[in-house]
């Protein structure tokens, strides 16, 4: 993961000195044009191929993660102070209208933001309370969410600018001046290749976080003081995934303990690539924020992330989006728009060798979520015996990169069917547990109401309201 700052503070709360290092610092004087090809470029044209990316602007409030994000404005202002967002979208455009190896091509957008926990939707504010899930197919994603499909920049820039509208319209019925949301501009993508007709998805999403001040600090009282806790809650979240990505300590990544982090689960500590910006005030009064956003910085620097490409399986259920090829570019040139098909690459024996690591991992994955690890070592070594999977040890030069991407593959599946597993457990034992406290507060009344029967009380009218389910078995109700 990159991680970058303006400014850099060496003082603590103890006055030693403190050092940072980071891939790269952008002082007072640097460009927007600067900051985006260090921190967006590789996202860009990893997102074309298929490779999730996600870039994240991080710090106090006022500290310029929306100027960054979105320039001074989204539509109306000079190409020196043009933001992260516009350039994304216009060189998105510009790789998939001049790639040779491309046939056909989607962009969706979708513009979302987090206020108090609820995911709102930018592009239709009738949605205000949408639900994060997960598929096989698409990973995680925001049901319901408004995908819009975009064939060029200037259209997307056009619906980039109705969603800050409308996040400006929520911020001014706050009466805040501040952005107290977490905002998420979303870029699904998804071609096909030439000649071979394959599918591939990538997704960027660029999140603009709320302000990371403390609560102390704000003053706050009543719903403003209940954003700030919100906001801290969400911001010490994704705080606690980094520290289990990158401690080890815990089998466990809490993604589920926020939206943002819910959200963000693919692109942290997946096979995404994340670029985080920190934005830190250049006044000295600030300077115990900057130091946090620093320190927060530096763990996040340590998350390590596998980009790969996801493959695209096929899914009849979705719906078709408009697409554009290069003959709609290009109308002269004679060439045949190719349909874009969802295809499994399971049965192709051309698969490249990410896609075998990816096969390899996806059956080793469900074996393990249903079977003894013995019983899933013993049929991994049948399975390479047989050529049904290969080993990435005989294929490759162990020293190469290709092998350690393929070795660190594995580690990260496992890790992943590990957190699977382990969440699945916590969430039957608190079922468990709900179902115990039921059961005993159920045992409970029906003890004092045999008491009140016992001493002539009219308990039936309490009985009355417990369900039969747990009267029955308890005597009170005739089977
Ligand atoms: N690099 C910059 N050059 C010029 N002006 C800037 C720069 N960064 C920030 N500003 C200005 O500082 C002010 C606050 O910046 P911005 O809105 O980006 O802060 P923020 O971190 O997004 O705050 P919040 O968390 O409240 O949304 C804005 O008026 C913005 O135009």
């Amino acid at each position: 993961m990159h991680t970058l700052y303006f400014a850099q503070y060496k003082l603590d709360e103890r006055d030693e000195d403190v050092i940072f290092s980071f891939d790269k610092v952008f002082y007072d004087d640097a460009e927007q044009s600067d900051v985006y090809k260090f921190l967006a470029v590789p996202i860009v044209t990893d997102a074309v191929n298929g490779i999730n990316g996600t870039i994240i602007t991080y710090g106090q409030t006022g500290a310029g993660k929306t100027y960054s994000m979105e320039g001074p404005s989204i539509l109306h202002c000079n190409e020196q102070k043009t933001g992260l967002v516009q350039r994304v979208v216009n060189d998105l455009f510009e790789c998939l209208r001049t790639s040779a190896s491309m046939a056909t091509w989607t962009v969706n957008l979708s513009m979302v933001e987090i206020y108090l926990e609820k995911v709102r939707d930018l592009l239709d504010l009738s949605k205000d309370n949408l639900q994060i899930k997960e598929s096989k197919s698409q990973g995680i994603y925001i049901s319901g969410a408004t995908e819009i499909s975009i064939m060029n920049s200037s259209d997307a820039l056009e619906r980039l600018s109705e969603g800050i509208a409308n996040r400006a319209v929520g911020e001014t019925q706050m009466n805040l001046a501040s952005s107290r949301s977490h905002c998420l501009y979303i870029f699904s993508v998804q071609h096909t290749s030439t000649p071979d007709e394959r599918v591939r998805a990538g997704k960027i999403i660029l999140v603009d976080l709320a302000g990371s001040e403390k609560v102390e600090k704000t003053g706050a009282e009543g719903r403003v003081l209940d954003e700030a806790k919100t906001i801290n809650k969400s911001l010490s979240a994704l705080g606690n995934v980094i520290n289990a990505l990158t401690t080890g300590k815990s089998n466990h990544v809490p993604y589920r303990d926020s939206k943002l982090t819910r959200i963000l689960q693919d692109s942290l500590g997946g096979s995404s690539r994340a670029s985080l910006l920190c934005c830190c005030s250049p006044s000295a009064l600030n300077s115990p924020e900057s130091l946090s956003t620093l320190r927060f910085g530096t763990r996040t620097k340590l998350i390590k992330t596998v980009p790969k490409p996801i493959p695209v399986e096929a899914e009849s259920s979705k719906k078709p989006t408009p697409q554009h090829s290069h003959d709609q570019d290009n109308p002269s040139d004679g060439a045949q728009s190719k349909p874009v098909s969802s295809q499994s690459d399971v049965s192709d024996p051309s698969l490249d060798f990410r896609d075998q690591v990816d096969l390899r991992d996806r059956i080793l994955t469900k074996l393990r979520l249903s079977l003894r690890e013995e019983d899933v070592d013993l049929l991994e070594e049948l399975f390479i015996q047989e050529g049904i999977i290969f080993n990435a040890d005989d294929a490759l030069d162990p020293g190469s990169v290709s092998c350690q991407d393929a070795a660190a593959q594995q580690i990260l599946s496992l890790l992943q069917a590990m957190e699977e597993l382990s969440e699945a457990a916590q969430e039957l034992a608190d079922e468990n547990e709900k179902l115990r406290h039921e059961l005993e507060v159920a045992q409970e009344i029906a003890a004092r109401a045999q008491d009140a029967v016992a001493e002539g009380w009219g308990g039936g009218l309490l009985l009355g309201f417990l369900p039969a389910a747990i009267l029955r078995p308890l005597g009170f109700v005739p089977d």
